[in-house]
């Protein structure tokens, strides 16, 4: 299961990578944004763009899913100093997990206060449609019950606590700010709130665990987000996440239905216009510096 052949980033290789960018832009962003997959067009709605490849970037991972372009973006979006990843890296793409959230203490060491983590995800409840989407209230973290904890090893203090809470992982304020925004955009009836599970992949889930998961208390299921949040909540970091409900999870065994990352694009293009008025409404009304 752990992939621990490379040798770790120290602190001072992501300064490197964030002193490197800090001399390439102009940008001075509080809001990094990471797109799920499917998602990527949000990206292309930043004002006065300043774009990175990831390969350019020193010590950044490679995206190599369909759906995920692998560039950083630096921009204003709403008025707000933002950067945004185009196209995220998974465990299942063969990365440790200290490489998938990589990226995540780099926005800290640019000086980004808040994170709007996104992701396309399976629907458990049964009560969600295809194009919901959710605000995560909180998340089940199943590989880490198996040892697969973003930081798990050393721990460097300079950029969080040996044992730091995740009861408050989703930030309160956002998530209401978030049903607000909604209401006032006429998204009501596509909005929702829940619990984001977490899985490896990439193979998607079996009838029994899609009821599984859902006994358990998971609204939508993933393969991404929560490491990503586990570091950003580490390294001090306001969290808010979004699913998009992208297909409905097979519970009856005499369903016809199979996911596919097909159907999850699709539905990414077809809700995209939507979140980004959503994503891009929410940052406008996400207050700076406020000390949370
Ligand atoms: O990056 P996210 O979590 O949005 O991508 C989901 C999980 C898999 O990468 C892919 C499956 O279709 O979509
Ligand atoms: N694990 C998992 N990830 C997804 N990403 C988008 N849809 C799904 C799904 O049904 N299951």
């Amino acid at each position: 299961m752990f992939q621990e052949d490379e040798k770790r980033f120290s602190y001072e290789d992501h300064k490197t990578t964030a002193d490197w960018l800090l001399s390439k832009t102009h940008h001075r962003p509080l809001i990094a944004i990471i797109c799920g997959s499917g998602l990527g067009a949000l990206a292309d709605s930043l004002k006065d763009q300043v774009s990175f490849k990831y390969s350019e970037i020193p010590n950044f991972p490679q995206s190599t899913v369909h759906g995920h372009a692998g560039c950083l973006i630096f921009g204003n979006l709403n008025g707000k100093p933002c950067v945004c990843m185009k196209g995220r890296f998974h465990f299942y793409e063969g990365y440790p997990i200290w490489k998938v959230t990589f990226p995540i203490r780099i926005f800290h060491l640019l000086g980004v206060e808040t994170i709007i983590v996104t992701n396309a995800a399976g629907g458990l409840n049964q009560e969600y449609k295809v194009g919901d989407i959710m605000v995560i209230k909180d998340h089940l973290n199943l590989p880490g019950f198996a040892g697969n904890n973003p930081l798990v090893g050393p721990n460097d203090e300079r950029f969080g606590t040996r044992f730091p809470s995740m009861s408050d992982a989703y930030n309160a304020d956002l998530r209401k700010l978030a049903c607000t925004v909604g209401k006032e955009l006429g998204f009501s009836d596509f909005i929702r709130e829940g619990v984001y599970c977490v899985l490896s992949g990439p193979s998607f889930e079996t009838i029994a665990e899609c009821r599984m998961l859902n006994c358990l208390g998971a609204d939508a299921v993933g393969m991404s987000t929560v490491h990503e949040v586990i570091v950003a909540r580490h390294c001090g970091l306001r969290v808010i996440g979004l699913s998009l409900i992208t297909n409905k999870s097979v519970m009856e065994y005499d369903s016809s239905e199979k996911p596919n990352h097909e159907e999850v694009l699709e539905t990414g293009k077809w809700r995209a216009e939507q979140f980004q008025t959503f994503v891009s409404t929410l940052v406008g009304r996400i207050e700076l510096n406020n000390n949370f």
